[in-house]
C-alpha cells in the first residue's frame, strides 16, 4: 500500500441486487466497529461519510435527455432500477475520484455489487493499466441480452469491462478502459451461458472453487496476483462476501453453497496484503437482514482488517 490513509465511503444502495437489505451493510459494517479496527492497525481511518441516491426525478429526467424519451428505458430493457443506478453510480465515481486524488487508500463499503459500476469508473481515471481481483460467487458478467434476471449486480463487471446498457457504459467513459486479460475472477461457482462465453472469448481468468479445490488458496492467490500485478499500474479488490459458503456468510443476498471457507478467504486477503499490489478495494453484497448473529458482519470486517495489514501473530 502506497500510503498509510484509508478514505472509509458508504454506499448504502441495495437497488442491483435482488432482495433488499444491502443498502443496511455499510451501517453495520461501522456499528461492529470497522473503524476501531482499523485504527488499532495504525492506520489513519478518514471517515467520508455516504453516497446517497439523489432525488429520483431528477434521475427520471437524465435518462430521458440521453436516451430521447424516458419510455425508450422502460420500454428496451428490462433492466431493474436503471435511472437509481445511473444516479448513484455517478455520484459515486465522482467521491471516489477525489479519494484517489488526494492520495488515500479508496475503502468502500456497499452496498450491493451494482455499485462497482461507479467505484471502479472514478479509481479508473487515475490508472492507466488497472487490474482487478472479482471475488465472487457470480461472474457479474452478464448485459440485458443475457441476464437471466435483470439484477444489475449480475452486470457489473461487464459494465467495467465496456459491455452492455450505453447508459450504464457511458459512466466509464472519462476513464482508461480495463484489460480484460487483467481482470481476475476468483472463488466462481454460478455462471450464467452467457458468462461463461465471455470468459472464454474475451480472455478474463476466472478461477472457480475447482481451482481452489485442486490448487489450493495459496497457489491460486500466486497466479492471481502474478496477471494482476504484470504490467499495471494499480490493482483493485471488489470482494462479494458471497464467494464465502453461506455456512460462514449467510447475509447475503444471492447464496451459493460450495464457497470459499473462513480460513482460506483470509488467507487471501493476508497474501494481498504482503502483495504491496492492491491500490483500492470494495466490500459488497453484505445483507444484515439475512444475517445470523451478525456473523457475516464480523467475518466481513475481520477479512478487511486481513488486507489491510491485521496478522494473527
Ligand atoms: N453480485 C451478485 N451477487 N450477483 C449475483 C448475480 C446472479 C445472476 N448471475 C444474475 O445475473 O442475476
Ligand atoms: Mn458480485
Ligand atoms: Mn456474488
Amino acid at each position: 500500500m502506497t500510503n498509510n490513509a484509508v478514505s472509509l465511503l458508504s454506499v448504502p444502495f441495495g437497488l442491483g441486487g435482488a432482495r433488499q437489505g444491502a443498502e443496511l451493510g455499510p451501517k453495520a459494517l461501522i456499528e461492529a466497529g470497522i473503524i476501531r479496527h482499523l485504527t488499532k492497525l495504525n492506520i489513519q481511518v478518514i471517515n467520508e461519510g455516504e453516497v446517497v441516491l439523489p432525488p429520483i426525478a431528477a434521475a427520471s429526467e437524465l435518462s430521458a435527455i440521453d436516451t430521447g424519451t424516458k419510455q425508450f428505458v422502460s420500454a428496451s430493457t428490462n433492466l431493474k432500477y436503471l435511472d437509481e443506478i445511473i444516479m448513484l453510480n455517478t455520484a459515486t465515481a465522482e467521491r471516489v475520484s477525489n479519494i484517489v486524488q488526494q492520495g488515500h487508500f479508496p475503502l468502500i463499503l456497499g452496498g450491493d455489487h451494482s455499485i462497482s459500476i461507479g467505484t471502479i469508473a472514478g479509481i479508473r481515471r487515475h490508472y492507466r493499466n488497472l487490474g482487478v481481483i472479482w471475488f465472487d460467487a457470480h461472474g457479474d458478467l452478464n448485459t440485458e441480452a443475457t441476464s437471466p434476471t435483470g439484477n444489475i449486480h449480475g452486470m457489473s463487471l461487464a459494465v467495467n469491462l465496456g459491455q452492455g446498457h450505453p447508459l450504464l457504459t457511458q459512466i466509464q467513459q472519462s476513464a482508461y478502459p480495463i484489460d480484460p486479460s487483467k481482470v481476475v475472477i476468483i472463488g466462481a461457482r454460478s455462471l450464467d451461458q452467457g458468462e461463461r462465453e465471455y470468459i472464454r472469448s474475451f480472455g478474463v481468468t476466472c478461477f472457480t472453487m475447482h481451482d481452489i479445490d485442486r490448487k489450493g488458496m495459496m497457489r491460486v492467490m500466486e497466479e492471481a496476483l502474478a496477471i494482476v500485478g504484470n504490467g499495471t499500474d494499480g490493482v483493485h479488490l471488489s470482494f462479494d462476501i458471497d464467494s464465502l459458503d453461506p455456512h460462514e456468510a449467510p447475509g447475503t443476498g444471492t447464496p451459493v453453497q460450495g464457497g470459499v471457507n473462513y480460513r482460506e478467504a483470509h488467507l487471501a486477503l493476508e497474501l494481498m496484503h504482503e502483495s504491496g499490489l492492491i491500490t483500492s478495494a470494495e466490500y459488497v453484497e453484505v445483507n444484515p437482514t439475512l444475517d445470523h448473529d451478525k456473523r457475516t458482519v464480523r467475518l466481513a470486517n475481520g477479512l478487511i482488517c486481513s488486507l489491510l495489514g491485521q496478522t494473527i501473530l
